[in-house]
């Protein structure tokens, strides 16, 4: 799998968000987007789901346009995990079997079943895998969506904030999941991101964005002092620590 962006650009009325937007991510990879508030990370993904609609440019899945694909190919082919996670009155289990909807045609299998099992077992979801959905907690809301996004099978995940209400325990846990996931199924995931440590741990790949623009992208290395300083104006120290670069704010 390989997912192309080529040029991508985005407004909503009166307001440009995204300018010549060129990246690409391949098997493998955990992609985090970084950058400031407001500057287009969630507006990116969505461009990328189809869910808006870009001005110009391309967005390719292994050399197919998302916007020739049909509703069921491309959720396939891309898993969404949105910010804000709305579900509709049903118990965990049945939110994260939704994810198969793609795969069901007239009845669910013991496939489809089995896998729920095992995602609910690996996120530690299962003690309330019979609860309505509408009665948990934020950060376990957060897991559901992310259990329906895997149970989806896509090859391609896209994520946005994944861990923003998650305690540090299941912010580790979700992306070594994630890690994991991805590595064992030859998938990729894409994850916007605010905790810039976090991400260091996340992700192989970086796309720093400042002004609708890539302002950097590549590996750990462009997590710079001066790079950081460029995009979100604050000043840190960039140490390594296990071959991870550890950033502190100064
Ligand atoms: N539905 C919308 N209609 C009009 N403008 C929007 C809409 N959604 C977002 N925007 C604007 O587009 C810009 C980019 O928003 P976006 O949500 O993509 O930023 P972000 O980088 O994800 O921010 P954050 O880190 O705060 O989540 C912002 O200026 C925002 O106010």
């Amino acid at each position: 799998m390989n997912l192309t962006v080529n040029g991508l650009s985005f407004h909503y009325p009166g307001n440009e968000v995204l300018k010549d937007v060129t990246f690409s991510v391949e098997k493998g990879d955990r992609v985090a987007i970084l950058g400031t508030n407001g500057v287009g990370k969630s507006t990116l993904l969505k461009c990328l789901n189809r869910i808006l609609k870009r001005d110009g440019g391309s967005v390719l899945v292994d050399g197919a346009d998302v916007n020739a694909m049909s509703r069921e190919r491309l959720a396939r082919k891309i898993g969404y995990v949105s910010q804000s996670c709305r579900f509709s009155e049903t118990t965990v289990y049945d939110a994260v079997l939704l994810g198969r909807k793609p795969y069901i045609k007239w009845e669910v299998s013991e496939k489809d079943l089995l896998m729920v099992q095992n995602i609910l077992k690996q996120l530690s979801m299962e003690a309330y895998a019979l609860r309505p959905v509408t009665e948990l907690s934020g950060g376990e809301m957060q897991k559901v969506s992310i259990a329906r996004a895997l149970a989806q099978e896509p090859q391609v995940l896209l994520f946005d904030e994944p861990t923003s209400s998650l305690d540090l325990k299941n912010q580790i846990e979700v992306i070594n999941l994630i890690q994991k996931i991805v590595k064992e199924k030859h998938i990729s995931a894409v994850a916007t991101m605010h905790d810039l440590n976090l991400a260091a741990r996340f992700a192989n790949k970086f796309l720093m964005v400042a002004d609708g623009r890539i302002y950097a992208s590549g590996g750990p290395e462009i997590l710079t002092e001066e790079n950081i300083h460029a995009v979100y104006g604050v000043r840190t120290s960039v140490e390594m620590r296990n071959g991870m670069p550890l950033i502190i704010p100064l």
